[in-house]
């Protein structure tokens, strides 16, 4: 069946967004006396949401708690500095935009599927000019649950009017993989993002592609082809 609509995540495959997501972390850290991390750390600890992000930055372990009160003092700290930070250092990987505009001319249908919750996804799209390339945005906490469930994936299917074999999702982790092959939507993953501290060479999906620009020309190609 032809491909006519991407999923495409967000942090880490279209976004460099770690810039801004430790700088948020690094300011709440020293809010509540505790030392700063690495930009290298706090990328490992991204991808299952911004409560993950959190308490992976309090704990220092990706599956640790932090106690319930400093959770929730940390969460708030974070969310307002990150509300002032989103968008100020995050940039675009190599081939997004040229990637975007080559599927959108070609009629492809595009969404956004991310963890990141919804009231940090529209201002990011918005400040980095990339809004409008979107039918469907789809975030940490538009669904009950989050990738790596299948339900965000469906979700947005659902809302483009497409069926998941007729779609592609586009990403950088196992939370995207995992979460379209549920969904029954097939997963290419692009090698430069965040996976968890995990190389996506070791992550089963159903394709690698260097930069979006070149997942557009496959996905054009083999629309094209006879
Ligand atoms: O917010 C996160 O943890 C990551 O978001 P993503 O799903 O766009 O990679």
């Amino acid at each position: 069946m032809t491909i006519q609509a991407v999923l495409f995540d967000l942090d880490g495959t279209l976004l460099h967004t770690v810039p801004d997501l430790a700088a948020a972390v690094n300011a709440m850290l020293v809010d509540l006396g505790k030392p700063v991390l690495s930009e290298e750390t706090v990328a490992v600890y991204v991808g299952k949401g911004a409560e993950n992000l959190v308490n992976r930055s309090l704990t220092g372990s990706m599956t640790e708690k932090a106690s319930p009160e400093l959770y929730a003092q940390a969460m708030a700290n974070w969310q307002n500095h990150y509300t002032h930070i989103n968008g100020n250092h995050s940039v675009f990987y190599d081939g997004v935009k040229e990637g975007l505009a080559l599927l959108k001319q070609a009629g492809f249908k595009l969404a956004v599927v991310t963890n990141k919750p919804e009231r940090f996804t529209h201002p990011l799209l918005e400040r980095t000019g990339i809004a409008h390339y979107f039918e469907v945005v789809v975030g940490g906490d538009t669904c009950p649950v989050k990738k790596p469930d299948p339900m965000p994936v469906q979700h947005a299917c659902r809302l483009l009017g497409v069926e998941p074999a007729q779609t592609l999702m586009i990403g950088d982790s196992v939370n995207d993989s995992l979460a379209a092959n549920a969904a029954g939507v097939p997963c290419w993953l692009l090698p430069y993002g965040y996976n968890e501290g995990r190389s996506v060479h070791e992550t089963q999906c159903d394709g690698i592609v260097n930069t979006i620009e070149e997942a557009a020309q496959r996905l054009i190609g083999t629309r094209t082809s006879p």
